[in-house]
């Protein structure tokens, strides 16, 4: 499942990001990437250990784990510390595939990537080109979307980003790996707490929605691994 997940920042705090990465030194972008991804991969990041990522990528993590549709979502177990990239003069990241397993940099801890995500710092007018391009067995998907929102994709399809012809697109990407690994189970688990919440809004809580709720409850702890 591919979800559009808007304003996990606010303008307020994609207007900070911007400052501070304004002003920061940028590395290359194969610093982060396995063998067969260095040979398509051309951006920049920031350096991983520096202050700057730590500071930002905690902001990410801080707003993203408080907002109530990533959550429900990604049901995340845990999400390895976010990366910033920046792609400008055509540079781009050809098609490939994210390593299966990451580390954790600075600790001994790895993580399954089970979810992709691109959270977006620049407006779409702001630079020409630069889509993410996700191919899954639905088809090519391109995603350009307003500053602040994030997308959120299985680590499992191949994708790339397009050569960006004018302006620069800066964004944070990172991974989650989920309590629930499965993108069917995890998805059907995510419609069903939507609806529910829908429905919960529309006729209040009753006998049915309780039941619902169990369900919910009980495929989760079915399904969960922690
Ligand atoms: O810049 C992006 O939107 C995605 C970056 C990416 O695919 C990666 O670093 O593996
Ligand atoms: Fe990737």
């Amino acid at each position: 499942m591919m979800l559009h997940i808007p304003e996990v920042l606010s303008r307020e705090q994609v207007a900070e990001f911007r400052r501070l990465l304004d002003e920061a030194d940028w590395a290359d972008g194969r610093a982060t990437v396995g063998e067969q991804g260095a040979q398509v991969k051309r951006n920049r990041q920031l350096p991983v250990d520096g202050p700057l990522a730590k500071q930002l990528g905690e902001a990410v993590l801080r707003a993203l784990y408080a907002h109530p549709l990533f959550v429900s979502a990604a049901l995340p177990l845990r999400t390895v510390p976010p990366l910033f990239n920046c792609y400008e003069g055509g540079e781009h990241y050809g098609l490939h595939v994210d390593g299966a397993i990451r580390g954790v940099h600075g600790s001994h801890l790895s993580l399954r990537t089970d979810l992709s995500s691109t959270l977006f710092l620049c407006d779409p007018d702001e630079y020409e080109g630069g889509e993410l391009v996700v191919v899954d067995t639905y088809g090519s998907h391109e995603v350009k979307l307003p500053a602040g929102d994030l997308i959120l994709y299985p680590s499992t399809s191949l994708h790339k980003v397009e050569p960006v012809t004018r302006g620069a697109r800066i964004c944070s990407f990172f991974w989650t790996q989920s309590m629930v690994r499965d993108d069917a189970r995890r998805s059907m688990l995510f419609d069903l707490d939507q609806t529910l919440q829908r429905l919960r809004s529309r006729v209040g809580d009753n006998e049915e929605t309780l039941a619902l709720t169990g369900h919910y409850h009980n495929l989760l702890r079915m399904w969960a691994e922690l």
